[in-house]
């Protein structure tokens, strides 16, 4: 076995000099521990390299410092703990370091009416950087939906008025030839289009917010929609659900709006920055709308 000490090239000085706004590993498998679930998690962990001699980092030192998240709920004095360690075992190198730790928590979600349930997932990024601005942490979520549109609603009850003029043109009106009418395939002869659709999120989290409100954005989330993907479904849950996309007819602007003045309230958190994707059943593209509060350009 050789007895020489080992050679350190990252000590040696660099050839091509220069800093570096980010250097570090990704996809670094970490098992995490998010809204008490286990979640088969990603890391990206970096610092930067301001030395321009320096020939390079430590990794080693990055990849040892993440075992403080394993199996641990996941928190931002947590996150800021590493980052810490990271700059640390830096000093003379760095002044910036980052850590991004992703992956897709399950939640389970009650069904609409009968008593059952089921697990959903929710893929999330959590951004954390620490540089000479202080600690900032980004929330990244992704939360589906169902949405129908709310033009192709009014086209399709114009051509089910229609249907009912020619149907009820030379007979009786009468309620039961109404109501037997309304309950046959003429009666829904036309019906708008609807598709399923995402709202992705970005939230800075306020500083001193620890707890990551990953839940709580997701029941904030649903709720403001008003139709949530669906896990467990019996014929009850399917009726309630197509009670709930007619009674949330939606554009994607107005699945944006509802959105903004939702996360408008949520606590905790001090800027944001949505885009809602409606991959739509009527034509081979998506619709989309974006918005934004407090977000600015400053950092990605
Ligand atoms: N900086 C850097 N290191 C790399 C790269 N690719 C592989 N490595 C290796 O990463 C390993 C870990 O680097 P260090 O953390 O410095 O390992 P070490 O020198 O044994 O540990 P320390 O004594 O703590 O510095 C080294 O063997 C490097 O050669 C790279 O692109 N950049």
């Amino acid at each position: 076995m050789n007895r020489l000490p080992l050679e350190d090239i990252a000590l040696a000085p660099a050839s091509c000099l220069g800093t570096l706004s980010w250097v570090g590993m990704e996809h670094i498998a970490l098992p995490l521990q998010v809204a008490g679930q286990g979640v088969i998690g990603y890391a990206s962990a970096g610092v930067s390299l301001d030395d321009p001699t320096a020939r390079g980092i430590h990794m080693s030192r990055l990849y040892l410092a993440l075992a403080e998240l394993e199996e641990r709920e996941l928190s931002l004095s947590l996150v800021a703990g590493v980052l810490k360690n990271f700059l640390d075992s830096h000093a003379e190198l760095s002044s910036n370091a980052f850590l991004d730790l992703g992956g897709e928590v399950l939640l389970k979600r009650p069904a609409l009416i009968s008593p059952l349930a089921g697990w959903k997932g929710y893929p999330f990024t959590l951004h954390c950087r620490r540089d000479d601005q202080g600690f900032e942490a980004i929330l990244d979520l992704t939360v589906g939906y169902s949405s129908t549109c709310p033009c192709s609603a009014a086209l399709s009850r114009q051509l089910i008025q229609q249907a009912f003029d020619e149907d009820f043109t030379d007979m009786p009106v009468s309620r039961e030839a109404v109501r037997a009418w309304l309950g046959s395939e003429q009666g829904i002869l036309a019906t708008p289009h609807s598709q399923r659709s995402q709202a992705h999120l970005s939230v800075r989290l306020a500083e001193g917010q620890d707890e990551l409100p990953l839940l709580s954005l997701v029941d904030r989330t649903e709720r403001a929609l008003g139709t949530a993907l669906q896990t467990a479904v019996k014929r009850i849950d399917e009726q309630a659900f197509a009670l709930a996309n007619g009674q949330n007819l939606m554009f994607c602007e107005d699945a944006a709006r509802r959105l903004h003045q939702a996360l408008r309230e949520q606590p905790g958190t001090d800027g944001f920055r949505l885009r809602v994707v409606h991959a739509e059943s009527l034509h081979a593209h998506d619709a989309v709308a974006r918005s934004e509060w407090n977000w600015g350009e400053g950092r990605p």
